[in-house]
């Protein structure tokens, strides 16, 4: 589906086509034509694509802090599409473009004294984001270059290797608990399938956000590099996951992941009427005004 008809799609539903998402044929190499390097851009997503090694970048730039609003999951979904569906793509680095920060997570002021209908549309979104990105045929690597809590820390876990700047300030994790709101299953599952389940248990109950040298230390994170050196190593790691025939590669991927993604396609609509009820909640709404009168004081 081209980009104009899919971002219609979107605004009318909140939902890309799921058809768009499985059952895709399978990618194939580059042709060896001469190096081409290709870019596009919306508001809050830029993408660059090296035709001749087949791998895209995209990078968050929504400053100040990345947030996950109803647009830029959007222009995300429509970049992925875009990428998912050209032949010259295998591989796809995610990055940020704001310094010190990789994503701030779902944006707050999009789950704070909004209508049924908005909830409904933002949940849609977020959950078509993550549908999207862990059911991808491209290989995913999360370049993770900053603070990434929540949301942020979701998008990294659901690509398929995680390399994070070894500086100790940056911190990830699902710190949902700490804001007094709960990760949905899927979250928690997409966790439990990179860290286990222990780890899992005690890290989302204490809503952790873990050091970077932490994060390597459960597993959250494959690596840890020098910040300078991200973007060669995150390069390296697409060489080699991409050196493998992708048929292969694809299908293992599928049969990984499969279980975890069928169970939110089939209860996406249950999900969403959860969320809303949970979010709807004048204490819930009470404690997400609480967390972002914190996050200005602490700046005073
Ligand atoms: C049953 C179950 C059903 C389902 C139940 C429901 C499930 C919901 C799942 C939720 C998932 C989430 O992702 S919830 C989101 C969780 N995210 C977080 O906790 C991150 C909070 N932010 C931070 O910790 C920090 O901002 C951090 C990212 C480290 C950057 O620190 P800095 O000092 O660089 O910047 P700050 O000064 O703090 O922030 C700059 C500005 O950005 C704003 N800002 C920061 N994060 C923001 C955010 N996520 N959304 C909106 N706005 C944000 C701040 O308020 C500031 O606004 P001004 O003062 O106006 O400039």
């Amino acid at each position: 589906m081209a980009a104009p008809a899919l971002a219609r799609c979107m605004a009318r539903t909140g939902v890309l086509p799921l058809g768009q998402a499985w059952g895709r044929a399978p990618r194939l190499p580059p042709s060896p034509l001469p190096a081409q390097r290709r870019a596009f851009s919306n508001n809050k997503v830029l993408v660059e694509l090296d035709e001749s090694a087949g791998v895209a970048t995209m990078k968050f730039k929504s400053p100040p802090v990345n947030s996950l609003s109803l647009d830029f999951l959007t222009e995300f979904c429509i970049s992925l599409e875009k990428l998912e569906n050209d032949r010259a793509c295998r591989g796809v680095i995610l990055t940020s473009a704001v310094p010190k920060i990789f994503s701030s997570g779902l944006d707050i002021t999009e789950m704070c004294g909004k209508s049924t209908e908005h909830y409904a549309e933002f949940w849609r979104a977020v959950q078509e984001m993550w549908l999207r990105l862990y059911s991808s045929n491209m290989v995913t690597v999360a370049a993770v270059n900053g603070s990434s809590p929540a949301g942020g820390c979701l998008i990294a876990l659901t690509c398929d290797y995680r390399i994070m700047a070894e500086n100790p300030k940056f911190s990830i994790g699902l710190n949902e608990a700490q804001l007094g709101i709960v990760a949905p299953f899927w979250f928690k599952d997409t966790f439990v399938n990179v860290v286990g389940h222990r780890v899992a248990e005690s890290s989302l109950q204490l809503g952790s956000l873990h050091s970077a040298p932490e994060a390597h230390r459960i597993g959250l994170v494959d690596e840890l590099v020098p910040e300078e050196k991200l973007k060669d190593r995150a390069t390296a790691v697409m060489q080699q996951w991409l050196a493998l025939p992708d048929h292969a590669r694809q299908l293992t991927k599928t049969m990984m992941r499969k279980a975890v993604l069928d169970r939110l396609v089939a209860h996406r609509e249950e999900d969403v009427q959860n969320f809303i009820s949970f979010i709807s909640k004048e204490s819930i709404q009470k404690s997400l005004r609480m967390y972002m009168e914190m996050l200005k004081k602490k700046k005073s």
